[in-house]
């Protein structure tokens, strides 16, 4: 489980984040919606400990991220498509993580495998297209079969059969037990993606049991200071 608790952050006089509060359950997908600049990927810079929240704090599985041992082994994140060596094949990327981070060099040919990759393995991560690149992210992220995802726009640049492909992907993901926390700009994927709902609250936001048959829920958190003239983003489960 992800859990932010009044998590904030400005720069200068600008409050990116303001007072967020959450908690993101497993066993669902957990969609985090708003339009651009309205502190999505912020928020997930902060849970993943690469921005420091002014106030406030975040926790996975109730452990700041930066204090996680293996934090690959608990935490996958795909923050940025093509954050990569460009001189570097997908599988030696993977490779070198892997064996940094402890975790089993089999793994590589598995998560090449579920993004659709091996074909393409050795080929230099450089000439890869943007939706290949996404993949790459995404193999990234499940290297470490980690119990909680993070994916920051993660159908940016896929063609329509790679949008369907994530989406399943990620459904199959939270059917496992896994923690899914999605963000995107794009009111129809996140209708579509998410496996449940939310329901609302002033001080808080509790997932009811996911009904296939509900139609997604968007409950407003504030992450900018009153005045914005931008909304603020929305959850939907
Ligand atoms: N390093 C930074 N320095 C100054 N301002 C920043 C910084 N990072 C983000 N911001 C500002 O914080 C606000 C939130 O940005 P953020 O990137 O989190 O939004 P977002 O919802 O992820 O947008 P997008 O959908 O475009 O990715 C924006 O106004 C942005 O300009």
């Amino acid at each position: 489980m992800i859990e932010l608790r009044e998590l904030t952050k400005r720069y200068g006089d600008q409050v990116a984040v303001d007072g967020l509060s959450v908690r993101v359950q497993p066993g669902v997908v957990t969609g985090f919606l708003g339009p651009n600049g309205s502190g999505k990927s912020t928020t997930m810079r902060m849970i993943l400990g690469l921005d420091a929240p002014d106030h406030g704090e975040a926790l996975i599985g109730g452990v700041r991220y930066p204090e996680l041992n293996w934090p690959l082994k608990t935490a996958g994140a795909l923050l940025e498509a093509g954050a990569f060596h460009p001189g570097r094949s997908a599988r030696a990327h993977l490779a070198a993580l892997a064996a940094s981070n402890d975790i089993p060099a089999s793994r590589v040919e598995r998560v090449l495998r579920i993004v659709g990759l091996s074909d393409a393995a050795t080929r230099r991560a450089g000439t890869y297209s943007l939706g290949m690149r996404q993949r790459l992210g995404v193999a990234v992220a499940l290297l470490g079969d980690p119990g909680v995802l993070l994916l920051d726009e993660p159908v940016n640049g896929l063609d329509p059969e790679g949008i369907r492909w994530i989406r399943d992907l990620l459904r199959g993901l939270a059917a496992e037990g896994r923690t899914v926390f999605v963000s995107s700009h794009l009111i129809a994927e996140m209708a579509l993606t998410p496996t449940g709902w939310w329901s609302s609250g002033a001080a808080g936001c509790w997932p009811r049991q996911p009904s296939p048959n509900s139609p997604p829920a968007k409950t407003a958190w504030r992450t900018r200071s009153s005045g914005s003239p931008r909304r603020p983003p929305t959850i939907a489960e």
